[in-house]
């Protein structure tokens, strides 16, 4: 740890984050590697800690001391000022950020997204701290490209579908498409941190993650959360591979992605942590270009890897489809195809992602076979018990 320096050779000095949304699935891995290898100091603030428990006990740890948890809903809790204030940093990953949540509670998803990120905005600003606050790739919405004919040639060309940071425009679906209502909600937080930025000289830094999947992602239902919750794709299909089930594929599972291992996304997070000078002010996209795939290939090639690691034969009809509004319920709609443009945080950061999309979902799935598969395999055989 001793001598680190920043990408322009400068010491970096210990410093002590804010870190709100610390229990969640990106917090944990930040805060695992700001403990490991930085002496930086961490207020980590959540409704919730699991994800994190292995950081904060026992008090034998080498960074006893340097990581404290704040059992705060930033909704409502007057103790959130004085923890911004008493930071050099402040990161807000704090959010309802579940698909299955934008259609079903908008109102929950505007306020977690726009309302509740204000007071943190605003408590910055005044007090003169700096902010990196966690977007979403959703602020794009759909390509250009998404509205040319089928057979249009310019459907084959970058320029109608890679997403710029500061070239490509927002694209989202009519009002009563709710699932709409969490890009919306994102998009105007950005604009207001932009604006207090250019107003009031706030030093912030947007992040944009394109799909960031890995270990401790959101929950395999009726095991560590609801029976009836809907997670993200990784976590869905994950639970079915671990009850031997069908993966669902959603409207026939065309729709495109770029996934990027959580380790690879979390360097560039560290970069820009760590080098104020050269990502205050930016917005970055943060994603894996050449992991690109469709959800109904994502689906196969889990299989695939599944069936590597633990051993299991893989059904003989591995998915099913199923229609969104059937999957997802009224006002769903989708993004067809995120690509980042990689221009700016290259030039900025120097940064790269490394890891490919099979050796990824190899340690993934490895470490939810470990975690999750005897517990599921109780839990199915109480059913059929009952
Ligand atoms: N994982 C991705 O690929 C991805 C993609 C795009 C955007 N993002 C953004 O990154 C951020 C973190 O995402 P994640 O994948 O770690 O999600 P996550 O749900 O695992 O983490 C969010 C955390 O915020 C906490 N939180 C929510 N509301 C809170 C409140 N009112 N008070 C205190 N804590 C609260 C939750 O308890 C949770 O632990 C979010 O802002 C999300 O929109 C993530
Ligand atoms: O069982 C399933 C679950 C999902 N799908 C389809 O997979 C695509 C990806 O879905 P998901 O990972 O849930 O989320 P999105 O990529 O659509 O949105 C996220 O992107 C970033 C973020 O902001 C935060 O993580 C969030 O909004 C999608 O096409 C589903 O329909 C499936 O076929 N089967």
């Amino acid at each position: 740890m001793a001598g680190r320096v920043d990408l322009d050779g400068n010491p970096i000095n210990p410093m002590t984050i804010c870190m709100i949304g610390a229990g969640g699935f990106i917090g944990s891995h930040l805060c695992e590697k700001l403990m490991s290898e930085t002496p930086h100091t961490v207020l980590a603030v959540d409704v919730y800690s699991d994800k994190i428990k292995h950081l904060l006990e026992p008090t034998s740890l080498p960074w006893n001391g340097r990581i404290q948890f704040h059992r705060i809903n930033i909704k409502n809790d007057s103790r959130l000022e004085g923890l911004i204030k008493m930071a050099d940093l402040t990161v807000n990953l704090a959010a309802i950020c579940t698909p299955a949540d934008y259609n079903t509670r908008p109102l929950d998803t505007i306020y977690s997204n726009f309302i509740d990120a204000l007071p943190v905005v605003k408590y910055c600003s005044e007090n003169g701290k700096r902010l990196v606050h966690f977007s979403t790739c959703e602020v794009y919405g759909k390509t250009i490209g998404a509205f040319l004919p089928e057979d249009s040639p310019l459907r084959q060309d970058p320029a109608y579908f890679v997403l710029s940071e500061d070239a490509s425009p927002c694209i989202f679906g009519p009002i009563e498409k709710q699932r709409w209502s969490y890009a919306c909600a994102k998009q105007l937080i950005e604009r207001l941190i932009y604006a207090e930025g250019a107003e009031n000289g706030l030093e912030f830094t947007i992040v944009r993650p394109f799909n960031w999947i890995g270990p401790r992602m959101d929950f395999i239902p009726g095991i560590d959360g609801p029976s009836e919750g809907v997670p993200r794709v990784l976590a869905c299909f994950s639970n079915n591979l671990l009850r031997h089930e069908p993966l669902k594929l959603v409207d026939g599972g065309h729709s495109q992605r770029t996934f990027i291992y959580i380790k690879d996304a979390i360097e560039a997070v560290f970069l820009m942590i760590e080098n104020p000078a050269r990502a205050n002010g930016h917005i970055f996209n943060v994603g894996n270009p050449n992991n690109e795939v469709t959800v109904k290939q994502l689906a196969e090639m889990m299989t695939q890897v599944y069936s590597k690691v633990s051993g299991e034969t893989p059904l003989e009809t591995p998915t099913v489809d199923v229609s969104s509004k059937e999957f997802y319920g009224e006002g769903y709609d989708d993004s067809d195809k995120r690509i980042p443009d990689m221009t700016i945080i290259n030039r900025q950061l120097g940064w790269n992602p490394k890891t490919s999309l099979w050796d990824l979902l190899e340690s993934t799935l490895t470490y939810q076979h470990r975690t999750y598969a005897e517990a599921v395999k109780q839990a199915m055989s109480k059913t059929t018990a009952n």
